[in-house]
């Protein structure tokens, strides 16, 4: 077997399952209901943050329960690393934000870095409000700012490097049907 799989294989071996399919399918669930009832009447422009939201972003969609306009964009700052490094965009949103309600969907919110960078450039180029939806919140107190959260949040989880529903351990895994911990990070 090429190395790099077994590598893999052997990471998922070992990784600890700190929130099994089950209960993420319940948190999606809820966050799907909590953005309908706050969004269904505002005509939200909703931006997937490529590709650590990807996940995330498809499985709500069709549990959304009004017609939404869905845009991609894509900014990473983690890279192949377990560390984060300056927010570099690959792709910046295309679609007219003027005068509309974003919501931006990723799978993580660590520090927070990201979510306030395209909060921010959502913000400059119009958005007259904007709101951040995230699978996990990581819990510590490294945030870009004391008390950091996002506007809708799926799962509380602490503070190891995760991998599993879109978030990726050296660039595998993001596909792993549960949040897993790698073996001493
Ligand atoms: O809150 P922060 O500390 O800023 O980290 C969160 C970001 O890190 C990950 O992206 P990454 O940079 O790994 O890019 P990727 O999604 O393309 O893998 C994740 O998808 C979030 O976008
Ligand atoms: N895969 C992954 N990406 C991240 N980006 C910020 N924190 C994390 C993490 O714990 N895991």
């Amino acid at each position: 077997m090429n190395d790099i799989v077994a590598e893999m294989n052997q990471v998922m071996a070992e990784a600890d399952c700190l929130v099994n399919e089950q209960q993420v399918q319940t948190a999606i669930r809820t966050l799907a209901d909590d953005i309908s009832a706050r969004l269904k009447d505002s005509n939200p422009l909703l931006f997937c943050v490529m590709n650590g939201g990807l996940i995330l972003t498809g499985q709500l969609l069709p549990r959304l329960a009004f017609p939404v306009q869905a845009e991609y964009l894509h900014a990473t700052r983690y890279r192949q690393e377990t560390t984060g490094g300056i927010l570099e965009w690959k792709l910046q949103p295309e679609a007219d934000m003027n005068d509309r309600t974003v919501l931006i969907i990723d799978d993580i919110l660590d520090e927070g870095t990201t979510l306030c960078a395209i909060a921010d450039y959502c913000r400059a180029h119009g958005a007259s409000n904007v709101l951040t939806a995230v699978l996990v919140d990581k819990q510590h107190d490294r945030k870009a700012r004391p008390g950091l959260k996002a506007d809708f949040t799926g799962l509380e989880v602490e503070d190891r490097f995760l991998f599993g529903y879109g978030m990726d351990y050296k660039g595998y895994w993001r596909n792993a049907p549960g949040i897993y911990a790698v073996k001493g990070l």
